[in-house]
């Protein structure tokens, strides 16, 4: 029996015992095209998909016209795609109220020039929290549930994500320059390690996380110190490294090494950190990388705007090292939409290689899920539709001109699909948006809170 039918007959089998027995699930999921997005990558159509107690407990197939197994809740998918939400591996929320401040700049002379200045008048705890809804909103509505953000007065950030209703790793940002909240550089350390532990065990939706800015704003003790931290807490890691060629030339002028080789040197290479860009990187760091066990987030769009380069994925792919995809910050980017960004990469790389064949759809789908929740820690628990992983679903809605006709769901949701497709989106089996309206958050408070904000930032504002 092929593979496909056995799967088929399955799950048929699986939807008997279900109807035969009387669960009354949570939510069911029912006429939809499954995307699994597991190892077998098993596209389901006719599928009804089960939620109990925040997970997945069934995937069947049913009959044309078939009622749904009972349930407390059912949402009719249409004859759309229902998959994993979408895993944004590098964000900085709060980086929303900076969003098109200052455009078409190297990465350094931007920092430099507008957005250290601007994060130094503008970044307080309120403004955070502001924008960090403002971010939720915007990947709630474009299909992502989950992503891994690093800034300053990340318990702003915290909060604001914990009353979205989305999941979130989240570190404090660590830097040996006074920032917002940490005016002493002395204590960037000790303020993480409060923040991580505030939130060990805060809620379920939040892992706690550590971020160091770069190799080149961090000295050799605090990023050895902040390792250690992640290290004694089983945490995640993370830290800008070999973004720019300034930055590859700076190390290989002050150290003789590249940024890669000198984290190495550090110990810093391990399973559990996440190495955001990873642009500039040769062959020997790609094997230091794939030894070591460190994962990486490619960040494609901001990688283009800020002109930094290309990061050679199909080779860190090659090399088997887990690769997510990350928007990075709104002011980079400048938007937080994972559906522009899966394009983006799939096209860019078979460009830059003159190979069509790299980056394939489903690739790119498991960088932006599966892949991408293993790079962040969360890998076996969302990424997936399998029985057991965590109930983050979104509906894409597959019934307009540009989703017609539609041969490939895989191939549609790389290529085709654009976030105001998202139609519904469920993290931990609760319902966050439904038919394009988030539940969670009063989006038109969030836009004029921030748009005062942004009167402030620069009085040119309407
Ligand atoms: C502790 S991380 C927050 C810090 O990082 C700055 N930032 C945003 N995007 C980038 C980037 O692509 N490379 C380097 N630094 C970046 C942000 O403005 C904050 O100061
Ligand atoms: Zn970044």
């Amino acid at each position: 029996m092929l593979m496909r039918e056995l799967i088929v007959t399955t799950l048929r089998l699986a939807r008997r015992i279900f109807m035969a027995s009387d669960t009354v699930f949570d939510l069911v999921i029912h006429n939809g095209t499954i995307l699994t997005v597991n190892d077998d990558f098993d596209i389901v159509r006719q599928g009804t998909l089960c939620i109990q107690n925040g997970r997945i407990a069934a995937i069947s197939v049913h009959e044309p016209g078939e009622q749904p197994p009972p349930a407390k809740a059912t949402i009719d998918a249409g004859g759309g795609i229902v998959m994993p939400g979408l895993v944004n591996t590098h964000t900085h929320l709060p980086m929303s109220m900076f969003r098109g401040l200052a455009d078409d700049r190297p990465l350094m002379e931007w920092l430099k020039e507008t957005i250290f200045p601007a994060e130094a008048a503008h970044v307080h705890p309120e403004t955070v929290f502001r924008a960090t809804q403002l971010a939720c909103a915007e990947m709630i509505l474009s299909g992502t549930t989950t992503c891994c953000d690093g800034y300053f007065l990340e318990n702003s950030v915290a909060r604001a994500v914990q009353l979205s209703g989305m999941r979130a790793v989240l570190g404090q940002g660590v830097i040996d320059y006074p920032a917002p909240g940490v005016p002493d550089p002395a204590r960037n350390i000790a303020h993480a390690a409060r923040f991580v532990e505030t939130w060990r065990n805060a809620d379920p939706l939040i892992t706690p996380a550590v971020f160091c800015h770069s190799p080149y704003t961090c000295s050799r003790e605090t990023l050895t110190k902040a390792k250690a931290l992640a290290r004694s807490q089983g945490i995640l890691f993370q830290i800008h490294a070999a973004e720019t060629r300034t930055e590859r030339d700076l190390f290989l002028r002050e150290h003789g090494v590249t940024p890669i080789r000198y984290l190495d040197g550090l110990g810093l290479l391990d399973a559990g950190t996440l190495l955001v860009h990873a642009v500039w990187t040769d062959e020997t760091d790609i094997r230091r990388i794939s030894a070591g066990g460190a994962v990486i987030s490619h960040n494609p769009e901001s990688n283009m705007k800020l002109a930094s380069g290309i990061a050679p994925v199909e080779k860190f792919l090659a090399a088997g090292i887990p690769v997510g995809l990350g928007t990075d910050g709104c002011a980079s980017n400048n938007n937080l939409d994972l559906f522009q960004e899966m394009d983006t990469a799939a096209k860019l790389h078979k460009v830059n290689t003159l190979d069509p064949t790299v980056m394939d759809a489903r690739t790119v789908i498991r960088m932006a899920t599966a892949m991408g929740a293993r790079a962040i820690g969360l890998g076996g628990v969302v990424g997936t539709l399998e029985i057991g992983s965590q109930a983050d679903v979104i509906i894409i809605d597959t019934g307009k001109p540009h989703m017609t006709p539609l041969y490939h769901p895989a191939s549609q949701i790389v290529y085709t699909a654009k976030a105001s497709d998202v139609r519904t989106v469920v993290v931990a089996g609760k319902v966050i948006m439904a038919d394009g309206r988030i539940l969670t958050l009063d989006l038109a408070e969030i836009l004029a809170e921030v748009r005062k904000i942004a009167r402030r930032i620069n009085k040119r504002q309407p």
